[in-house]
């Protein structure tokens, strides 16, 4: 018995140190790894973000002059790619081999045939039923509920400046694109601005409350490993989170059917496509409705309120910066009549600046995962990227270069002023992504973002409070890039 224990013992040692050799026998530069962590112990172990090694990772490639690596997620080979036409070729002109994100979707878990997680023909049309509900048009039609919003968003400010208390930021703000997004997606009143714990928050937090176990699963283990956990019950999300999300949506489409009820969001759109005659190219199912409303939840409501709040962090630290904008801010909704209206938004240039500093800075999506679906021959070289393999576009390991941007830690808005953005090179500035999988809700999220800020800048100045933990960490198990504990903010009426 304990001799098969020992050969069953040193068989796992060598598979994992051979399967730990993938690239080099692939002819592809790979890093000294851990034993069975590869190149991701300190994440797999929580003690630092993955995010952070992916960024690392890009710079020691970048520092060897290498325009490719390759890294362990546990055992999984992920190929890193930094030369930006590499980059480009993956994400836009050979999209055709690398067409899904990630390759974790089953049908057993409705809520992951989503958009993002969908690849391949169903993804292609998915994505072109989806795409007329986020024209420019679409925005407009929606802004109202965005302005709506901003008087809570307002009344919640005051009362902790009434009670002399910070804001805890990161906090507040979730609280409004959630009241945004569940009123855009689901066509539902959250009221999470006046009540502090609502459904939609608890939920909300938990799908973003993420286990190591979960993260690994999802990220590490083989596809094939992951298909007998979905057989045996296992969920992307959380079981509650996955019951109330599919509850909630079959209740609205139920309701909004019987009375027939007419609102400008999304939920109407998909509920036009789903009422389009049998055969149309548009059509969409009550399952598809569910799983695409859950996928702008989840995308829509954290990415801007972690874009927003790294906004007023940054701001609060850079008062001259907040002065300027706030003068942009007044002076174009003069010209508005003091109403924050849609062409006043659009016209806000140094706005539009900050954010994308913002978004250089702080991506909320650091890596973008992208899944080869076919094999790819590299360009030039002997190597094959393997159809299966999980490629990570390193997009904030770019956007901190400091051959793009020369003094990365410096958040300097100028870095988007016309002159100097026409100089950053093509693939290097890409937080919404590129290709046909680029973000299909990047209006709407910059334009939830830009909303908050006007309606807080023109009538409250911040400034850091001592209570925020300084220098900032991140979050270490994460979906999307944020700060760790709270953002604690003092807030003066001007
Ligand atoms: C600041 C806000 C946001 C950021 C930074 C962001 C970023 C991203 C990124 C990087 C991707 C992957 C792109 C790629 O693979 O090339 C993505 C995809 C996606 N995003 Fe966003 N996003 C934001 C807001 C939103 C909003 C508000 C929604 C919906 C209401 C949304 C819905 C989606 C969906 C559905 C996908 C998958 C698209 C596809 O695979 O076809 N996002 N987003």
């Amino acid at each position: 018995m304990l001799v098969y224990l020992i050969l069953a013992i040193l068989l796992f040692v060598f598979y994992v140190k051979w399967q730990h050799t993938y690239w080099k026998r692939h002819g592809v530069y790979q890093f000294d790894t851990d034993f069975l962590f590869g190149d991701t112990k300190n994440e797999m172990l929580g003690k630092s973000s993955i995010f952070q090694a992916v960024r690392d990772k890009y710079n020691q490639l970048k520092a060897q002059n290498l325009k490719y690596g390759g890294v362990y997620m546990l055992l999984k080979p992920v190929f890193v790619p930094v030369d930006l036409d590499l980059i480009k070729r993956i994400v836009v002109k050979d999209f055709s081999y690398f067409q899904g994100h990630i390759d974790n979707v089953h049908p057993k878990d409705n809520l992951s045939m989503n958009l993002f997680g969908l690849y391949g023909d169903p993804w292609k049309k998915l994505r072109i039923k989806l795409t007329p509900a986020f024209t420019s048009g679409k925005m407009k039609l929606m802004f109202d509920t965005l302005v709506e919003k901003t008087k809570g968003l307002e009344e919640l400010v005051r009362s902790h400046i009434k009670n002399n208390q910070p804001l805890d930021i990161k906090e507040v703000i979730a609280r409004f694109t959630t009241d945004i997004i569940v009123s855009c997606a689901f066509g539902l009143e959250s009221n999470s601005l006046e009540v502090a714990e609502t459904e939609f928050r608890k939920y909300g937090r938990k799908v973003f409350d993420l286990k190591a176990w979960r993260m690994v699963l999802l990220n590490s283990v083989p596809r094939s490993l992951l298909t007998l956990c979905y057989h045996l019950g296992f969920t992307a999300f959380p079981r509650d989170v996955s019951q109330f999300f599919n509850k909630t949506v079959q209740d609205t489409i139920r309701y909004r059917e019987d009375t027939k009820l007419y609102r400008k969001d999304f939920m109407q759109l998909l509920l036009e496509m789903k009422n389009k005659e049998n055969g149309a190219i548009n059509k969409i199912t009550d399952e598809e409705i569910i799983s695409q409303c859950f996928v702008f939840f989840i995308a829509g409501y954290e990415t801007s309120a972690t874009t927003t709040t790294f906004v007023l962090l940054e701001l609060s630290q850079n008062q001259d910066i907040q002065e300027k904008l706030r003068a942009e801010i007044r002076e174009v909704l003069e010209k508005h009549e003091g109403a924050i209206t849609y062409d006043a938004i659009m016209e806000m240039t140094y706005l539009e600046m900050v954010i994308n500093e913002t978004l250089r800075k702080y991506p909320p999506v650091p890596m973008i995962p992208r899944f080869c679906t076919k094999d790819y021959h590299v360009p030039g070289t002997d190597v094959t990227i393997k159809k299966g393999t999980q490629v990570h576009i390193p997009v904030w390991g770019l956007q901190t270069d400091p051959e793009y941007f020369p003094n990365p830690e410096k958040f300097n808005p100028e870095n988007f002023s016309a002159e100097n953005k026409s100089k950053i090179p093509e693939m290097v500035f890409i937080p919404f992504g590129e290709g046909p999988r680029m973000c299909i809700g990047l209006r709407f999220g910059k334009l939830q973002s830009k909303v908050a800020l006007v309606s807080l800048l023109r009538n409250f100045n911040f400034t850091l409070s001592e209570k925020t933990h300084t220098p900032i960490e991140f979050e270490k198990v994460s979906f999307i890039l944020s700060v760790e504990g709270d953002v604690w903010l003092n807030a003066t009426e001007i």
